[in-house]
């Protein structure tokens, strides 16, 4: 390949890489705010002994999700897992909060 070639290549890399970057802090600081309204979910349900998880609102989640993810040219099955892997987590802390 010319060495233009490869100059351009690599800033189409940089350029990509950048937005990787910005993408990523979306999805952290995302999620963060999300944890932020779990946390008091699991503080109202410790306080009005409430289950730590709920099936049914689960399963909406994930319908909704999967619809989403199909619109917008993501994988269903990975938002799914996605979903599942953090709703995971969030029970979790809703049975650290109750004990
Ligand atoms: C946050 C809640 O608690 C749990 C966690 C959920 C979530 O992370 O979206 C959804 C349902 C519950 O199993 C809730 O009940 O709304």
């Amino acid at each position: 390949m010319s060495d233009d070639a490869t100059a351009r290549a690599a800033a189409l890399l940089k350029g990509h890489r950048e937005s990787i970057d910005r993408l990523d802090a979306i999805l952290v600081y995302t999620l963060g705010e999300r944890f932020k309204h779990t946390q008091a979910v699991g503080k109202l349900k410790a306080e009005h002994d409430l289950p730590p998880s709920d099936p049914a609102r689960e399963e909406a989640q994930i319908a909704r999700l999967e619809d989403l993810a199909t619109r917008a040219d993501l994988d269903p099955e990975f938002a799914k897992k996605f979903l599942n892997f953090i709703i995971a987590e969030v029970i979790r802390h809703h049975r650290q909060q109750q004990s």
